[in-house]
């Protein structure tokens, strides 16, 4: 896989992981905005994933490498992303699968799962290339700001 550097988020964590996946999807925008994107057409998807925390668990991982990309690669690689109606609609643009709500949508599973595991990582940053000259990140801003605030830790 192509290897870059990606834009850096600050945080005041002791470990910070990198998950580099890639996945293959069609989709479509059903906004006269989006011109020939209308048409159902496919990418294939790069994705870097930013998860930090203090705590390692039984394994000495922050969380395991294979689960990030299994979470999302399982779900999303060869399917029409449209069709998934648990995560996207064509009846509204918040949930359109644009390139900025694909990356959010990424974002809220993997932070669901992270969740769920006793050490409780955070994901702070998901970077999603759609094309070879279009990405998106997406941060959550709110947990960032209750970083910088101290209210997390
Ligand atoms: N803000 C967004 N703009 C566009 C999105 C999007 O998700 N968010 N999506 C598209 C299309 O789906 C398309 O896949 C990507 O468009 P674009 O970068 O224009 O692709 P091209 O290969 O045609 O771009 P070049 O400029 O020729 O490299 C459109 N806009
Ligand atoms: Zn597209």
């Amino acid at each position: 896989m192509l290897q870059q550097t990606y834009p850096q988020v600050s945080h005041p964590f002791a470990y910070e992981l990198n998950k580099d996946f890639h996945f293959a999807a069609a989709h479509y925008v059903p906004s006269e905005k989006a011109g020939k994107c209308q048409r159902v057409h496919g990418h294939t998807y790069f994705a870097n994933i930013t998860i930090a925390g203090d705590q390692l668990d039984e394994a000495g991982f922050l969380v395991n490498f294979s689960i990030i990309k299994q979470l999302i690669h399982d779900k999303l690689d060869h399917t029409l992303l449209n069709e998934h109606g648990e995560l996207f609609s064509d009846e509204s643009s918040a949930l359109f699968p644009t390139t900025e709500v694909v990356a959010r949508v990424i974002y809220e599973l993997i932070a669901a799962y992270l969740q769920t595991t006793e050490n409780k990582p955070l994901c702070l940053q998901v970077f999603l290339r759609e094309t070879p000259t279009s990405y998106c990140i997406y941060r959550p801003v709110k947990l960032l700001r209750q970083l910088q605030g101290g209210s997390v830790l």
